[in-house]
């Protein structure tokens, strides 16, 4: 009788420690994301940049995700080639990506260094920096999203059925440390924008070593996969059709789920994109202080999206939890715009927000689609999701430029909430239509995740 070889996933770990792998790669992912947003008054004394550049920078992350479908492209790539070289390749353009954009913010370039006088010849309304630094951001948001994606299904293969929300929240909770080394280093480097392109760099090194550290990850991914075909003998032979895509927007629960994925992270990440900015106005703190006020938000949830991911393991009411994060947004929002509660209120709301409503929607996926099409499906999540993360940081620059002309140091910042509570509300409607599919069409969204 042929020996079954235990393969590396069945241990505990193994499985943990590759968690640990692929988190490293999505905390540094988090921090060049969020490393600016408590530099956007550096950018403003030092570059010039308006609300509306600033805006247009944040939202370039999203241009080739949303335009060029590049998340719905990386997914179909995964699903077809396979983790190892989708994720080399997609861990590069980020890298690349964030290097770029610290050679925008450089002094080198910023003294006339290479490129320089090219990047000023066309275009004037922009200047040289930023043009740079968009075209930074957009390699970064081309890599980054579909290394988010296949982080993911890294996880649906080591986890699936041990523990798979768990470790999906954990996944989440790596990108939030991320987030919060950001909001706490970017300032204090930055130093009131005197080393502002230091700050920049930073990011720019850690997304390097990201991409060291995935290398390391594929070692472990060819080993499993050489374990899995010895025990199976399968080949894994996985055609892309387009049935796959008009298959998954033809299921009402996963269209409801990417709508209010695109809606609540819309409500939420954009948000802090400006949160230091908005505290640093509305309540008087200097950009350390809101940085480090933001940063909680980050560190709340990188505790409790592994705990509510557990609990989904094994109690489930994904779409129960959905709700409840949703409502928990539009409440927040409205607080943050209408009145004048101290500001760690709404942000402890906002966590708990941002903290249940991940944990339930991403593990939920594997209710609706098989795991040979997890890539596709996550990718035109993505994409979906990174139409909203390009439209709301610019109309939320919009709004905040015409609600406040001059480009002040100081901005009222009620239109531009009052704008995110309109759109936590719409992502409160899909959380309950879901809810109802799920009644209907008994998926088992609300069902444990954890095998019996
Ligand atoms: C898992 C989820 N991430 C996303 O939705 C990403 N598409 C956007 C990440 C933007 C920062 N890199 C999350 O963080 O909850």
């Amino acid at each position: 009788m042929e020996q079954i070889k235990k393969a590396l996933n069945e241990s505990p770990a193994m499985r943990w420690g590759i968690l640990l792998l692929v988190g490293f790669v999505l905390s540094v992912n988090y921090y060049f994301y969020d490393a600016f947003s408590t530099l956007k008054d550096d950018m403003r004394t030092v570059f010039g940049f308006t609300g509306t550049d600033y805006g247009l920078f944040s939202a370039f992350y999203s241009v080739p995700n949303t335009f060029l479908m590049m998340a719905v492209i990386g997914g179909i790539i995964l699903d077809k080639i396979g983790i190892r070289r989708t994720g080399f390749l997609f861990v590069f353009f980020m890298t690349i990506g964030a290097l770029l954009t610290g050679y925008g913010a450089s002094d080198y370039f910023n003294n006339g260094g290479f490129g320089y006088e090219f990047m000023g010849s066309f275009l004037p309304r922009f200047s040289p920096e930023l043009k740079v630094m968009l075209l930074g951001r957009f390699f970064f948001g081309l890599g980054a999203e579909t290394t988010i994606v296949v982080v993911s299904k890294i996880l649906v293969k080591w986890f699936k059925g041990k523990d798979l929300a768990l470790a999906f929240g954990l996944k989440v909770g790596f990108g939030r440390l991320g987030s919060f080394a950001a909001l706490r280093l970017s300032p204090l480097i930055s130093n009131e924008g005197t080393n502002l392109s230091s700050a920049i760099w930073l990011g720019a090194i850690l997304v390097s070593i990201g991409l060291l550290a995935f290398l390391v990850y594929m070692l472990f991914d060819a080993k499993l996969d050489s374990q899995i075909q010895e025990n199976t003998s399968e080949k894994s032979e996985n055609k892309f059709s387009f049935k796959d895509i008009t298959g998954l927007i033809s299921n009402r629960a996963y269209l409801y789920i990417a709508l209010l994925c695109v809606t609540f992270y819309s409500a939420v990440f954009p948000f802090i994109q400006y949160a230091p900015d908005f505290f640093s106005d509305k309540f008087g703190l200097t950009s350390v202080e809101s940085g480090n006020l933001t940063s909680y938000l980050p560190v709340g949830t990188l505790i409790f999206t592994p705990v509510f991911g557990a609990l989904i393991d094994r109690k489930g009411k994904s779409a129960s939890a959905m709700i409840f994060g949703a409502i928990t947004l539009l409440v927040t929002h409205l607080l943050f715009a209408l009145t004048n509660t101290p500001p760690i209120i709404p942000l402890i709301l906002l966590g708990i927000s941002f903290a249940l409503v991940p944990a339930a929607m991403w593990p939920t996926m594997v209710k609706l689609v098989d795991e040979n099409k997890i890539g596709t499906a996550y990718g035109l999540m993505y994409s979906i999701q990174n139409l909203g993360l390009f439209i709301f940081p610019l109309l939320a620059g919009t709004i905040l430029d015409a609600t406040n002309p001059g480009n002040p140091a100081v901005s009222d910042y009620t239109a531009t909430i009052l704008m995110f509570a309109a759109v936590s509300l719409i992502g409160l409607i899909f959380a309950l239509l879901l809810k109802y599919e799920d009644k209907k069409k008994h998926f088992g969204v609300e069902l444990p995740l954890n095998k019996k």
